[in-house]
């Protein structure tokens, strides 16, 4: 076995592990990344990008299909599935490939593949051909697909995302588990394609929305473009014919394939973390500052989807960015920095989109709450699009702390709505800002006024 002393390990190289290297190597620390799998990220090769692309086929096959409100006749629409699974792998290749392209300007020497497993609290084995002894170490291992346990012994008839973009042509039907955004967003785009969608979930819950109003109006609105299952829970899955039959209280159905949406638990089992000291719940994850990245006690750190706090591409980016560097620092001898954390900002795409801003609704926080109303507002009219509504919450001085939305093109007014919380600004300072007219941005004007006419 190869013996390899450096200052800084990083396992996995997907979008925080390689923020992470990039990191140490730019502190000066002798850095080396770890990577198991094909590489290419989670966010290029079977998440954010192939989902937004699939997206992207929906949205066009809806849009001719519904052009006849405008008064433009789109005759005999009809979705190629082969193709457009075609132009999601096409494009999906060449964001993977840029990635890989990034890679190139790394020295070769300090990357390695294979599993990487913690030997003890500063050592790792990289499978069985590498002993790496380091100062610290940054877990980027990511999250993988859970997939529910009546859905385990169908097989391949069970999709999640990381297979479901490989599928030659479109099921006809397509049972979906989970609500939450892949759910979401996924769900949409197969039943705009043509295919016929049921969405599962025990909770009550669409896309992580909590406003009490805008759940309400999202289930309305999702209901009528799939059947939608919400207090639902599959309880039996068994192969039948080409597809498989579901069970739930109440009822069953049979569907070609399934989707496992139910959630990404964070890859921190069977990498040995209990050798290092860390302090681990019963989810075997470790405790962690999260303004450092750093696990308690120890000289690891945690950034992205592995630490499971904000599954999200941007923050597993900067984490990843934090946690290299204060890793290359301990190493050094030196101190971490805590930096300011950022404003939560998290999306769905999904037609109408969702979004939520710092901490979203807080039923016991007592904010004041500004509300704004798309079904009668002018542009999303226009667009054929008046759907949904906003809220935003503030303390009782007009701070401004967040945001729930469900709407029109709402990830722009969401990042406005993010910064502004961010910059600490209160309703009023932030109401004396210019909205352009006919824009979907004056639905925030509308919910400032609401916050802000006590204030005169
Ligand atoms: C379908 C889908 C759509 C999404 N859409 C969006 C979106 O639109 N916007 C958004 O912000 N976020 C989105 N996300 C979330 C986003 O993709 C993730 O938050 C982000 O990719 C996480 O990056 P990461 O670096 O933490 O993990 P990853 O990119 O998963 O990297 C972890 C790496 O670690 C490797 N690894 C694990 N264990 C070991 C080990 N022991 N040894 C060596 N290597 C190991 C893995 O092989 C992997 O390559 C989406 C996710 C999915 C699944
Ligand atoms: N647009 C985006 O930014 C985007 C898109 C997709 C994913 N993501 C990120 O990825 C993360 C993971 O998303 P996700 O939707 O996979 O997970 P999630 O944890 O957000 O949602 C999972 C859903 O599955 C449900 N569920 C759990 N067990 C179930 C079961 N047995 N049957 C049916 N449903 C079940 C849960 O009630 C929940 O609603 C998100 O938190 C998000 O940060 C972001």
């Amino acid at each position: 076995m190869r013996e390899i002393v450096c200052d800084v390990a990083v396992i996995g190289a997907g979008t925080a592990g390689i923020g992470a290297h990039r990191a140490a190597l730019k502190e000066g620390a002798r850095s080396v990344l770890i990577e198991q799998g094909p590489g290419g990220t989670t966010c290029a090769r079977v998440g954010c990008m192939p989902s937004k692309l699939l997206i992207s086929a929906a949205e066009a096959a809806h849009g001719a299909q519904s052009a006849d409100v405008f008064g433009v006749r789109v005759a005999d629409v009809r979705v190629d599935g082969p193709a457009v699974l075609r132009r999601v792998r096409r494009l999906r290749d060449d964001f993977v490939g840029s990635v890989f392209e990034g890679l190139e300007n790394l020295p070769p020497e300090s990357r390695l593949t294979g599993r990487a497993v913690f030997e003890g609290p500063d050592t790792l084995r990289v499978d069985d051909h590498t002993r790496l002894r380091f100062k610290a170490a940054v877990l980027a291992t990511g999250s993988s697909p859970s997939v529910p346990e009546p859905l385990r012994s169908l097989s391949d008839r069970v999709l999640t995302t990381d297979t479901l973009f490989e599928i030659d042509d479109l099921p006809d039907s397509l049972a979906v588990l989970g609500a939450g955004p892949v759910g979401l967003e996924l769900a949409q785009a197969m039943a705009r394609l043509g295919v016929r969608v049921s969405v599962f979930d025990p909770g009550n819950s669409l896309g992580g929305l909590r406003d009490p109003d805008l759940s309400r109006a999202a289930r309305e609105i999702f209901s009528a473009a799939f059947d939608l299952r919400l207090g639902t829970e599959v309880e039996a899955g068994e192969v039948e014919g080409e597809g498989v039959r579901l069970s739930w209280k109440g009822g069953s159905g049979r569907f070609t394939r399934v989707l496992s949406a139910a959630g990404r638990p964070p890859n921190v089992r069977g990498i040995g973390l209990e050798e290092t000291g860390a302090k681990l719940d019963e989810r075997g994850s470790p405790a962690f500052d999260p303004r450092s990245q750093r696990c308690e006690g120890t000289s690891l750190f945690i950034a992205g989807d592995a630490n499971a706090d904000r599954p999200i591409l941007h923050e597993a980016s900067r984490q990843g960015r934090i946690a290299g560097r204060n890793a290359a620092r301990l190493a050094s001898g030196g101190s971490v920095e805590r930096p300011e954390r950022w404003t939560m900002l998290a999306m769905v795409f999904s037609q109408p989109q969702i979004a939520a801003v710092g901490g979203g609704f807080d039923g016991e926080a007592g904010h004041r709450v500004g509300r704004a109303d798309f079904c009668d507002q002018g542009r999303a009219r226009a667009m054929d699009r008046a759907q949904g509504g906003l809220r935003l919450y503030a303390e009782p001085d007009g701070r401004l702390v967040g945001a729930e939305m469900i709407g029109p093109e709402v990830e722009h007014l969401a990042h406005l709505v993010a910064h502004a919380v961010q910059d600490g600004l209160d309703a009023k300072t932030f109401r004396d800002r210019p909205f352009y007219h006919p824009t979907l941005e004056e639905a925030l004007d509308t919910a400032l006024a609401g916050l802000t006419e006590r204030d005169g």
